[in-house]
């Protein structure tokens, strides 16, 4: 690995994180990726979320995307995303040799949180201080983030996990790849966008063609696109050697740019 090249950021949805086949067949080419970019894997959890808060006798509902997150549900959801799936993830990351470390969006001050509002306990999570993170991969570690924050009196925080990839990649000016269960995002007729510019974005969500998650994950690679100021990719985990393609400046997926 070279300390000069920029990062890779790689956000994995929960979907992907229940089907321990494609999870491996993905992880073996984050392996192959490795031995050219410093390498960070965030992970999402959302349908694990669903099964445990079920299992706990809650109900639960999303808004625009992002769970309304009772702080009573808290520490099953913490316990699902930081616990569960971190873990989880963390172990086949380690059978593909990633030597990976599992982490909270808080480690080492990594990022702050504002409280969003009308959500209950969910928090969107601001970049601060990356050095724990420069510090592990300095290390040849693989950073591994659940989308779990803390509030400014200690109170646990639900991130949707798109949001936590953006700011974790805009700490370490890295680039970012938000890996999902669609090969990209689709138009109104269900075909892939190959590159949607911000203007052309706003039309489709005003048209109700972008919504729910991908509208989240919109906003997450719109903001960083403007930030960092170069493309952000969505595309699918279904073709693991896509992503090879992807690193090696070939079309994959819908390019966003600011
Ligand atoms: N225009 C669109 N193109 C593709 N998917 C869309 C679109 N609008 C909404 N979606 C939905 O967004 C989902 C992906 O977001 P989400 O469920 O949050 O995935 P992840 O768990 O990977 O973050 C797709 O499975 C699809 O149902
Ligand atoms: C606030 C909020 O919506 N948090 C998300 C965090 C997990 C997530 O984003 O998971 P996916 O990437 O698999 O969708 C949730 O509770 O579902």
């Amino acid at each position: 690995m070279k300390s000069d090249v920029m990062p890779l950021v790689l956000k994995m949805g929960g979907r992907l994180l229940q089907d321990d086949n494609a999870l491996d067949a993905l992880l073996k080419v984050c392996a192959i990726l490795k031995q050219q970019y410093p390498l960070v894997l965030v992970h999402g959890g959302g349908d694990q979320v669903d099964q445990w808060l079920a299992k706990f006798g809650f109900n639960t509902e999303k808004l625009d995307g992002q769970r309304i997150s009772p702080p009573e549900q808290m520490p099953v959801i913490a316990g699902a995303l930081s616990g569960a799936v971190n873990a989880h993830m963390v172990a086949r990351a380690a059978l593909a040799d990633l030597a990976p470390v599992g982490l909270t969006l808080a480690a080492g001050n990594s990022c702050r949180f504002d409280l969003t509002p009308n959500l209950g306990a969910v928090g969107v999570a601001k970049p601060q201080d990356a050095t724990l993170l420069k510090a592990l991969l300095a290390q040849g570690f693989t950073p591994v983030f659940s989308s779990i924050g803390h509030g400014q009196q200690g109170q646990l925080l639900n991130v949707n996990a798109d949001l936590a990839a953006a700011a974790i990649c805009q700490l370490i000016q890295g680039q970012l790849v938000l890996l999902t269960d669609v090969p990209g995002i689709l138009d109104a007729n269900g075909q892939l966008i190959t590159e949607l510019t911000s203007a052309q974005a706003a039309e489709l969500v005003q048209q109700g063609v972008i919504k729910g998650g991908m509208k989240v994950k919109l906003d997450a690679a719109l903001d960083t696109a403007t930030v960092l100021q170069r493309s952000i990719t969505v595309a699918g985990w279904q073709q693991p050697d896509d992503l090879l393609k992807l690193m090696h400046q070939q079309a994959v997926g819908t390019r966003i740019i600011s």
